[in-house]
């Protein structure tokens, strides 16, 4: 394959899988792998820098914030961090800071344990917490501040309050034995178990309902400010001396190191320590301690020049393959799984691993009875590396991918140039069944009530056989069905009722195109704007869309001119859906361009009711007097940001006069 064509490949699943991991907290691959295609992705780019697209993987942080949540501009953007696997990678990394700086005088070092969490920005106005938010995806993320109170170890007053505003970052962790005991708790509730602590982390602070956070074990442990300069500290050592006294938990085990050469021996340290903490490290972060020199190096697009994160080696075990399962996916994938011999990896059993496709098998050259060496890197999944050749037994036979389809028996199909095999029957009952699954999850519309088991179970009544029966469930079918009651099946009538109403990109997601994922799945509804108009969408007009390759205009097209398609879309009209289009055309909104603030209670608006006209007629929310801030919108009592805006010469808009404005 090409390095074009391969990067490309690696762009795709690069971005599948970081929306798995990020905005879903789902991965279903291993971090090790996931590291692994990411430096084969920079590998090629560093030889074709002009092959870097602004979106690619390499250029961006995190994933797109949810919709349920409100949003909240960071007035810094909140970074993330280079990776160094070896020793080697450390001395390049000094090297590269001083060819910058144009020096031969070395730096020295903060060494901080990498918690395996979740970054949070918590700001707090004259000592006080007044906003709390997830990195998103780094200039924009989620309001959680309800969530974030719940959090113990976060002082909600400082013990200095003549700071105006510091906006403080750090991480919020689950310890191992929270972890484990929330664990067992979701399997008895037949509910999916958290891959690691970080998913864990950022599923318990993404709920809607911070009363669920505040069952949740969560512990935090602050790093960093947005802005040193808020401060009078001079270096990393005295900025987190500094937010100790300020009442914010600090990490016992941050270590400064004069040189690189210390920094190795403390890697060393932390690699032997970390299996006695209480908490997952993932690795250890190495920041400059000055400072002027930080500001000086300043950041590339996705990471900060003065700080690099050493990751762990992965913990690795040896297993047999007792045999090869084959599942089939939502788009007909077929995916070999090998079935081990339950082996403890780090505290973890493990006993099934993906095999990914044949190539993989080919490449890796695995057997059924085959010694293999597993390892997880810091999460659950965990991942083949090799075959132990020296132990392979004389008979261990070959994996062969079946010809026919394991669930419906069509023949599969390898199309040429892709690695994957497929069962092309769109019939077969296997795909749908995981295309409904889909759709009812997270990834999808999110229907409350219909996770995976009911809709297994639904399916196998067949009481849904296809996406829109979904919609035509009736009260009386549910509640008489095995392990339902009349408040489960209202439960579950009520979701789907909230559902009918879907933002039209979430529901083409939802539907599980090829290549359409969230982001695509964007793109289509700005620029058409309806669920009528993509119906007779055509191959070239996709094409004129910037963002969109050619694979996934052919699939957008031909998915929306199949005939059975056209007919399950009627039939979603019949029961009662309809997608709305929230994305308008943006030149023709009253505040484009405009960043507002509210300040003092509103009378006629709630504040949520507040935002919401400024989203719909496009404007943005700004988190504080901030730079970018063009209009303060005053209440009642407004408090000291109107005598700053004043003092700014903000425009200032009474809440009569903003809502006059906007009708
Ligand atoms: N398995 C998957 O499918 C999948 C998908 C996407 C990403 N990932 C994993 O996520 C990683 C990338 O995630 P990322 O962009 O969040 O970067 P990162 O985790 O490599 O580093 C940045 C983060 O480190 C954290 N951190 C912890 N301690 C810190 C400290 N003392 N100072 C500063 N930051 C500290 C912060 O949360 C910060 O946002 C990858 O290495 C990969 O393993 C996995
Ligand atoms: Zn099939």
């Amino acid at each position: 394959m090409s390095d074009r064509k391969r990067l490309e490949e690696l762009h795709l699943l690069l971005t599948e899988h970081s929306h798995l991991y990020y905005v879903l907290d789902e991965p279903q691959i291993s971090d090790g792998e996931y590291d692994r295609l990411f430096q084969e992705m920079l590998k090629i780019e560093e030889a074709h820098p002009d092959w870097v697209t602004s979106d690619s993987p390499s250029q961006r942080i995190g994933g797109a914030v949810l919709d349920k949540f409100e949003q909240v501009q960071h007035r810094l953007p909140m970074l993330s961090l280079e990776n160094a696997f070896a020793d080697r990678d450390l001395y390049a990394f000094e090297d590269r800071l001083l060819r910058f700086l144009l020096t031969d005088v070395r730096p020295g070092y903060m060494t901080e344990p990498k918690l395996d969490g979740l970054a949070v920005e918590l700001v707090y106005e004259y000592g006080l917490f007044v906003q709390g938010s997830t990195r998103g995806d780094g200039s924009t993320g989620e309001d959680i501040s309800a969530q974030l109170r719940t959090v113990t170890s976060i002082p909600l007053r400082l013990r200095q309050t003549d700071i105006p505003r510091l906006e403080v970052r750090g991480e919020v962790f689950m310890d191992r034995t929270g972890l484990a005991k929330l664990n067992q708790q979701r399997a008895e509730d037949g509910e999916p178990l958290f891959a690691n602590p970080r998913n864990a982390a950022a599923g318990s602070l993404r709920q809607l309902d911070p009363k669920i956070t505040a069952k949740r074990p969560l512990r935090f442990y602050v790093y960093a400010v947005a802005d040193p300069a808020d401060t009078d500290c001079k270096t990393q050592q005295e900025l987190l001396q500094f937010l100790g006294s300020l009442g914010f938990p600090v990490s016992d085990l941050i270590c400064f190191c004069p040189d690189i050469k210390t920094v190795i021996k403390r890697f060393a340290e932390l690699s032997t320590l970390r299996h006695d903490l209480a908490y997952e490290i993932d690795g250890m972060v190495v920041k400059v301690n000055d400072f002027a020199l930080q500001e000086r190096l300043g950041a590339k697009a996705r990471a900060p020049r003065w700080a690099i994160a050493c990751k762990f080696p992965a913990i690795q075990a040896t297993t047999k393959i007792v045999k090869v399962d084959f599942q089939v996916g939502r788009t007909g994938a077929v995916t070999p799984v090998a079935i081990l011999d339950p082996v403890d990896v780090g505290g973890v059993m493990v006993s099934r691993a993906t095999l990914h496709n044949a190539d993989e098998i080919l490449r890796k050259d695995l057997r059924i009875g085959d010694t293999v060496l597993i390892q997880r890197a810091g999460d659950v999944i965990p991942e083949i590396v090799k075959p132990v050749l020296e132990k392979r037994d004389k008979d261990a036979e070959p994996i062969i991918i079946p010809q026919n389809c394991p669930v419906c028996s069509h023949l599969l199909v390898k199309p040429k140039g892709e690695a994957v095999t497929r069962c092309v029957n769109p019939h077969c009952p296997a795909q749908r069944l995981r295309s409904i699954i889909h759709f009812c999850s997270k990834a999808g519309l999110d229907i409350e009530g219909l996770g995976k088991k009911s809709v297994e179970q639904l399916f196998d009544l067949q009481l849904i056989k296809d996406l829109p029966d979904i919609f035509k469930l009736q009260k009386a079918d549910l509640e008489v069905l095995d392990g339902w009651g009349e408040k489960s099946a209202d439960n579950a009538l009520s979701g789907i009722e909230a559902a009918k109403k879907p933002v039209l990109s979430q529901f083409l997601a939802a539907l599980g195109i090829r290549y359409v994922g969230e982001v695509t799945a964007g793109l289509l509804e700005s620029t058409f704007l309806s669920l009528e108009r993509l119906l007779t969408v055509t191959r070239e007009e996709l094409l004129e869309v910037d963002g969109l390759g050619e694979q996934a205009a052919s699939s957008i097209a031909d998915y929306f001119s199949d005939p059975s398609v056209r007919e399950m879309m009627n039939a979603f009209h019949d029961a009662g859906v309809q997608p709305q289009v929230l994305v308008q055309r943006e030149e023709n909104l009253l505040l484009t361009g405009e960043v507002l603030l509210f300040t003092g209670s509103l009378k006629k608006l709630s504040r949520t009711e507040a935002k919401k006209l400024v989203k719909d007629h496009g404007g943005q929310i700004a988190s504080g007097i901030t730079k970018k801030l063009t209009c303060l919108v005053v209440g009642e009592k407004p408090g000291s940001k109107l005598k700053k805006a004043q003092e700014k010469g903000i425009r200032i808009l009474t809440e009569d006069e903003f809502v006059a404005m906007l009708s």
